[in-house]
C-alpha cells in the first residue's frame, strides 16, 4: 500500500485534472473534511541550536499549513531559517518545541527507524546536486526508492512521467552524459515515480541556468496541476517562487508574511520590504 494508499486518486479527488483550489468552492461535506487534513502542518515549531552562547534560534513559533496539491515556495533572506523549516517538516531534523504532521501522521516523537519508514514511503526530495548514483542510467536512479522500498513499479505512470519530463530518448544514460537539467528532470521523476504525499525541493534550479530551471519548474508546477502531487520548495529564487501557487516568507526564523499567485514582481516586492524591515 505505502504511499499509492496516499496518492490523490485514493482520496477521492481523481489522479488527473486541476485540483489546485479543491475542497474550497461549493465543496460538499465529505470533501471540507478530507481536504480540512493538510499535507503537512507546523503548529508552534521552533528550532533552537547549540546553547549559552553560541545558541541560535532557527524558528520561532513558526505555525502555518501545507495544502493537498498545493506548490508552496518557501523564501526568505539568507539565514531566516528555510533549510531548517524544511528539513524539520520533512523529518531530516528535529524541532526543539512545537508538532509537526504529515497528513495526520505526527512526526514529532518519531524514532530513527519509524523516520526513516516515513520519509521512504511519503515524501520525496529534490536537491539541488541532483544526488543522482553516477554508476547508474537515468532509468535505474528513478527506479532505485522504489526498489528499495519493495515496491512495484506501476508501468503506466512510469511512462506518463517519463514522457512528461522529456527524457524517453535517455533512459540509458548515465548522469555524467546528462545536462544539468537533464539530470534535474531525472531527479524529479524519481521523486514522482514513488506517488510520494509531499515532494521538499530544495533550491531545485539553483545549478541550472534560467532556460533548464525553467522546464523543471514547469514540470513541477504541472505535477502540481495535473497530478495532484504536493510540493514544498526553498529558493532564493524571486522567478522560482512565481511558479508557485502560493509563498510563505521567513525573518529571522519567523513566519512573516504570504503570497497567494505570485508574481515575480509582487515576491521581490515582499522580499524588499523584509530587508529594509528588519523582524525583531
Ligand atoms: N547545525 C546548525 N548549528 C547551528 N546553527 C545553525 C545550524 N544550522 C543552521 N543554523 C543557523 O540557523 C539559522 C537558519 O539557518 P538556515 O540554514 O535554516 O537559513 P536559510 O534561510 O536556509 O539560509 P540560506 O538561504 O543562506 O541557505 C542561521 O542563523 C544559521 O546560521
Amino acid at each position: 500500500m505505502g504511499g499509492v494508499r496516499n496518492r490523490p486518486a485514493a482520496d477521492g479527488r481523481g489522479a488527473s485534472g486541476p485540483y489546485r483550489r479543491m475542497g474550497r468552492p461549493g465543496a460538499g461535506s465529505e470533501m471540507m473534511s478530507e481536504s480540512s487534513v493538510a499535507a503537512v502542518s507546523a503548529v508552534d515549531v521552533w528550532k533552537v541550536y547549540g546553547s549559552g552562547e553560541a545558541q541560535v534560534m532557527a524558528l520561532a513559533s513558526i505555525t502555518t499549513r501545507f495544502e493537498k496539491g498545493r506548490f508552496t515556495a518557501i523564501m526568505g533572506p539568507s539565514g531566516s531559517g528555510k533549510s531548517t523549516l524544511m528539513h524539520c517538516l520533512a523529518g531530516l531534523d528535529t524541532v526543539t518545541r512545537g508538532m509537526i504532521h504529515i497528513g495526520e501522521t505526527p512526526l514529532t516523537g518519531m524514532n530513527d527507524t519509524q523516520l526513516t519508514k516515513l520519509r521512504r514511503n511519503q515524501i520525496g526530495f529534490v536537491f539541488q546536486q541532483f544526488n543522482l548514483l553516477p554508476t547508474l542510467t537515468a532509468e535505474e536512479n528513478m527506479l532505485l526508492p522504489l526498489s528499495i522500498a519493495g515496491r512495484k513499479v506501476d508501468p503506466e505512470w512510469f511512462e506518463t512521467i517519463v514522457t512528461t519530463v522529456g527524457l524517453k530518448d535517455r533512459l540509458g544514460h548515465r548522469p555524467t552524459q546528462l545536462s544539468g537539467g537533464q539530470q534535474q528532470r531525472v531527479a524529479c521523476a524519481r521523486a514522482l515515480l514513488a506517488r510520494p504525499d509531499v515532494i521538499f525541493a530544495d533550491e531545485p534550479t539553483g545549478n541550472l541556468d534560467s532556460r533548464a530551471g525553467a522546464d523543471v519548474l514547469s514540470f513541477l508546477r504541472n505535477s502540481v496541476h495535473e497530478h495532484g502531487q504536493t510540493i514544498i520548495m526553498v529558493t532564493h529564487d524571486p522567478v522560482a517562487a512565481s511558479y508557485a501557487d502560493h509563498v510563505i516568507f521567513l525573518a529571522d526564523g519567523r513566519m512573516v508574511d504570504e503570497l497567494s499567485a505570485p508574481t515575480a514582481e509582487g515576491v521581490l516586492d515582499k522580499l524588499k520590504s523584509l530587508d529594509t524591515e528588519p523582524v525583531h
